[in-house]
């Protein structure tokens, strides 16, 4: 058997000077390697996309990552967004594309931020585009201005669905987590059901129903100082456990 599972991370597509590039933050490609003791492969997001039942042939985990830029919403039939809103076109093809075929191929996904929004709407969900306008919903974003260890310190409780997942992982009903999203899940998509919500009603994760593979989607960011809470450790171990069982399968 090879030595670590492998994990994909589909890419931002980022205009450097005249050309595109492909970019993944490093702090995901550490917590895979430091908190799953997986092996880190970038998954390009072309467009259009790459034949992503053949990459993921390859892969024994699927990590989608947060980015700061915001799914295009005609994805969930919902009306333009506003001049200067951040898009990636060519990453939402690419993770709208490939969370079914995980699915449907039984590679574990982990999704992390906007991230667990491209779950929720490759699965025919939906999105609040700006959470802090919702009446009763509180403001889940950052302040850009503090240090990079104030953005990504805990921010809020989240209560945990009594038996699922994350209760279990967490070993208590309550958890406290750092919050930078301005988009938030609006309706569920299919087989998707709530492992954690904030205290003003928004739902922090999900996963997929059982029987069903792996498939862990939060709100937060987990990946931050991965080895330094063990609440965060526990969602990558889990993930890892997860991979190692499709790894054994492909070999
Ligand atoms: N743009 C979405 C998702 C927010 C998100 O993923 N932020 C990540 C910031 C950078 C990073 O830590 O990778 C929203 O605003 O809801």
């Amino acid at each position: 058997m090879r030595q670590s599972p492998l994990v994909g991370l589909p890419s931002d597509r980022k205009q450097i000077g005249p050309h595109p590039f492909q970019a993944v933050g490093e702090k995901y490609l550490r917590a895979v390697v430091d908190g799953a003791g997986c092996l880190p492969l970038m998954i390009p997001s072309l467009s259009p996309p790459l034949d992503l039942r053949a990459v993921l042939a390859h892969l024994d985990g699927l990590l989608l990552t947060g980015a700061y830029s915001n799914i295009e919403p005609h994805h969930y039939s919902d009306e333009p967004s506003w001049d200067g809103n951040p898009h990636d076109p060519a990453r939402d093809a690419t993770t709208l594309g490939i969370v079914p075929l995980a699915i449907e191929m039984g590679v574990p996904v982990l999704a992390l931020c906007r991230g667990c929004q491209e779950v929720n709407v490759a699965l025919g969900g939906t999105l609040y585009q700006k959470v802090h306008e919702q009446p009763g919903l509180d403001d889940h974003r950052e302040n850009p201005d503090d240090p990079l260890d104030a953005q990504y310190a805990p921010s809020h409780p989240i209560d945990l669905a009594p038996g699922g997942l994350l209760a279990r992982i967490a070993g208590a009903p309550v958890a406290h987590v750092n919050s930078l999203h301005g988009q938030g899940l609006r309706t569920l998509g299919r087989g998707l059901v709530v492992e954690a919500t904030a205290r003003d009603g928004l739902v922090e994760a999900v996963r997929l129903d059982d029987p069903g593979p792996f498939l862990l989607a939060v709100q937060w960011h987990p990946e931050w100082r991965v080895g330094e809470n063990p609440f965060y450790l526990g969602i990558f171990q889990a993930f890892a456990a997860a991979c190692r069982e499709r790894a054994k399968q492909r070999t």
